[in-house]
């Protein structure tokens, strides 16, 4: 999972003090986050130490690779941060995402892509499940129960050539009306799965503090 701001765990054989330092240069370009789909054991192959994960290659591969027999390699990947294999969707987002949404509302552009071999847990980390959801619905329960706690409305928004745009009052409320007509349109349209779905989502999320709670637990300044 990659969070753009911070770092690349590239392959390499090169030392976790290199790769820390590498980490630190580029800390406010992109992050890069590891999630290992639940598992109780990571085994003898993988070790996770200091947000590093440390891979060994098996013995049949070293044979392949005509190393001697007690050769050993191990593969070093220096991680923003690996979370917990433990970890459940709440945690995920209030220990990762969280900060991110926050920095969204305060104008910073994000951009979140998820990364990883078929079946590894994209669409499970981004969207979820009904009894789990994943990083879009929390994203969306937390911006909209937190924009309307915000005491003024930016009188500002994005315009087709990439910049912004000032709006009157007066195009605000148009806009208001716009967006009404178009959600009451989508409210008719033919999507009654996903609408259950995601009203399952929200129901799920209802238990859980986002918005306004976090923003006062946080100590968050207007
Ligand atoms: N962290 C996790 N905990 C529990 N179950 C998980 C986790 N991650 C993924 N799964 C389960 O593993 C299965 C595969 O996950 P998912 O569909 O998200 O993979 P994917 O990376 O999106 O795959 P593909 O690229 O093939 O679409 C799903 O049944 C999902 O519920």
């Amino acid at each position: 999972m990659a969070y753009v701001r911070a770092s690349d765990p590239s392959f390499s054989k090169n030392t976790s003090e290199e790769k820390s330092e590498k980490i630190v240069n580029n800390i406010d370009h992109y992050q890069v986050y590891l999630r290992i789909k639940g598992v109780e054991n990571l085994g003898e192959l993988y070790e996770i130490e200091n947000d590093i994960l440390l891979c060994r290659v098996p013995t049949e591969f070293q044979r392949a690779r005509n190393l001697e027999e007690n050769e050993s390699i191990t593969r070093t990947f220096k991680f923003s941060k690996i979370i917990d294999p433990n970890s459940n969707q709440t945690k995920l987002f209030d220990e990762v995402i969280k900060e991110k949404v926050l920095e969204f509302i305060n104008g910073s552009n994000c951009t979140l892509m998820s990364y990883g071999a078929s079946g590894s847990g994209k669409t499970f980390t981004i969207i979820g499940t009904k009894e789990e959801p994943g990083i879009i619905p929390r994203s969306l329960e937390y911006l909209f129960r937190t924009l309307p706690t915000l005491p003024e409305v930016p009188l500002i928004k994005p315009n087709a050539s990439g910049g912004i745009s000032y709006m009157t009052e007066a195009d605000c409320l148009k806009d208001k009306i716009d967006r009404q007509i178009l959600l009451s349109k989508h409210t008719n349209m033919d999507c009654a799965l996903q609408k259950q779905t995601y009203e399952a989502m929200q129901e799920r999320l209802s238990n859980e503090l986002v918005g306004l709670i976090d923003l006062i637990l946080l100590n968050f300044q207007f």
